[in-house]
């Protein structure tokens, strides 16, 4: 099966509708792209995905594999949606590992290399609530992936990233695929969607439709 199935999903807040009948298919081991205007429901459509809210109608089925036992919420996605809350006065490694303390499943030493891997240096001793806006998405994006997730929900994970940031981070996601990560990702430059996307839907009319793409010349 796929690893995530969205089916007839029907989703209003307060009179204002963000989807009807939109349905969606997401393979294992590929990147996603979701697209659409300011507004148009992008962060919702995450939120549903990763159970934090309901559709009103329709079925979002995650492959059981990914499914916690204990309380049926997807496990072992690693999520950036809206900007994670840190411990302002804590390190950014100090704050990784009280996340990592949660479930108990990495080492000290794992914090350091993802810290490494995203471009932040895990020994600085700079506080979070001096970190630039772009060394904070570096830091979600760590939380995001410091414990081997293996689903990947990114809502917008090149914002505020530097030219050399933003190359890096897309090989990094580029590598996490080869590994057999599944990815699903928003972004309102092209170029991320262009380069990175197996898949690519956009939100039209309440819908995702699948949009066609270019086949490599
Ligand atoms: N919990 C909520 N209660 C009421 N309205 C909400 C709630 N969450 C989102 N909305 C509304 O739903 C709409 C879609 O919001 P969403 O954040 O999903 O858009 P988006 O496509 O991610 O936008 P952007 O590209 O600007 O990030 C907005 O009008 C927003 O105000």
């Amino acid at each position: 099966m796929n690893i995530i199935e969205v089916k007839s999903v029907y989703k209003k807040f307060r009179g204002v509708t963000l989807f009807e009948g939109a349905s969606a298919e997401f393979n294992h081991g590929e990147i996603h792209g979701i697209i659409g205007p300011n507004g148009s429901g992008k962060s919702v459509f995450f939120k549903m995905i990763c159970g934090f809210i309901q559709p009103d109608q329709g079925t979002i089925t995650i492959d059981p594999t990914y499914r916690s036992k204990a309380h049926g919420f997807p496990d072992n996605f690693g999520i950036i949606i809206d900007r994670p809350g840190y411990i302002a006065g804590k390190t950014g490694f100090a704050n990784l590992q009280r996340l990592a303390a949660i479930q108990d499943k990495i080492t000290d030493e794992d914090i350091v290399k993802t810290m490494k891997r995203v471009g932040l240096q895990p020994e600085a001793k700079q506080k979070v609530k001096n970190y630039s806006l772009g060394m904070k998405q570096k830091l979600a994006l760590a939380q995001a992936i410091m414990e081997d997730q293996q689903v990947l929900i990114l809502d917008e994970p090149f914002n505020a990233l530097d030219k050399d940031s933003v190359t890096s981070v897309r090989q990094l996601l580029l590598d996490l695929k080869a590994q057999g990560k599944t990815i699903i990702m928003t972004s309102h430059q092209e170029n991320d969607i262009e380069l990175l996307c197996d898949k690519v839907y956009r939100i039209d009319q309440y819908k995702l439709e699948e949009v066609e793409r270019k086949m490599p010349t």
